[in-house]
């Protein structure tokens, strides 16, 4: 039996969140003492917490909300690759590791290390490399960071990008104890009818 290894954030008040956004709670609203019964519980939360994914209403007012996603984007075989110590994800870094026919790629890049915390600084997404990943066969890009753009950013260059060559934004995987391979992923997104993103537990298991 190959386990699955877990590689989503742990979702407690911990949970960094982006500045200024909703931070995670989770309350117990009904004890059992008080229902007789029963814990109900309740979640607060930006989708963007965590390991999640973005819809393109995220950032195109037109776009495609969570519950019109393609599922097999989120499911199925992907390859990890790593790229320590880089400022940026362009054509050099991808081409120097080679992705032909990989549809779903998650980078390890190791820069947001205390995840406690809002990183600062974040290697970014070149948007140019959008049309080669989806010329290679990627539908899905995850990465171990908060965004695919500058934390600056407003203009959001890569999740466009992306958006338009029809690759998929996972965001906030935990991939420090994983080698680079071919894995089976599973990342499936909540069906939240309206919303511009989700979060997601994501699971691999090694290609034998
Ligand atoms: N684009 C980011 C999220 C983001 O930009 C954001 C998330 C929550 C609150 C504010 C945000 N951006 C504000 O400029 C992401 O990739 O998830
Ligand atoms: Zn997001
Ligand atoms: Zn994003």
């Amino acid at each position: 039996m190959n386990s699955w290894i877990d590689i989503s954030q742990r979702l407690d008040e911990k949970a960094a969140v982006w500045p200024g956004d909703t931070p995670f709670s989770y309350r117990l609203n009904w004890g059992k003492r008080d229902s007789g019964s029963v814990n109900v519980g309740q979640i607060t939360m930006s989708v963007h917490t965590g390991t999640h994914i973005d819809a393109p209403f995220h950032f195109d007012d037109e776009g495609k909300r969570v519950i019109e996603l393609d599922l097999d984007v989120y499911i199925g075989r992907a390859r990890v690759i790593h790229l320590p110590g880089t400022d940026r994800i362009g054509l050099n870094e991808l081409n120097s590791i080679g992705i032909e026919g990989v549809n779903r790629l998650l980078i390890y890049t190791g820069a947001w290390r205390d995840r406690s915390v809002f990183p600062e600084n974040i290697p970014h997404v070149q948007p140019e490399a959008a049309a080669y990943l989806s010329e290679k066969g990627v539908r899905l890009i995850g990465l171990d960071l908060p965004s695919v753009d500058p934390l600056d950013s407003k203009e959001l260059p890569a999740h466009h990008r992306l958006t338009r060559y029809g690759i998929h934004i996972l965001e906030g995987i935990v991939l420090d104890d994983v080698p680079p391979g071919d894995y089976e992923l599973a990342a499936l997104p909540l069906p939240l009818a309206e919303a511009d993103g989700s979060p997601v537990r994501a699971v691999l298991r090694k290609c034998r």
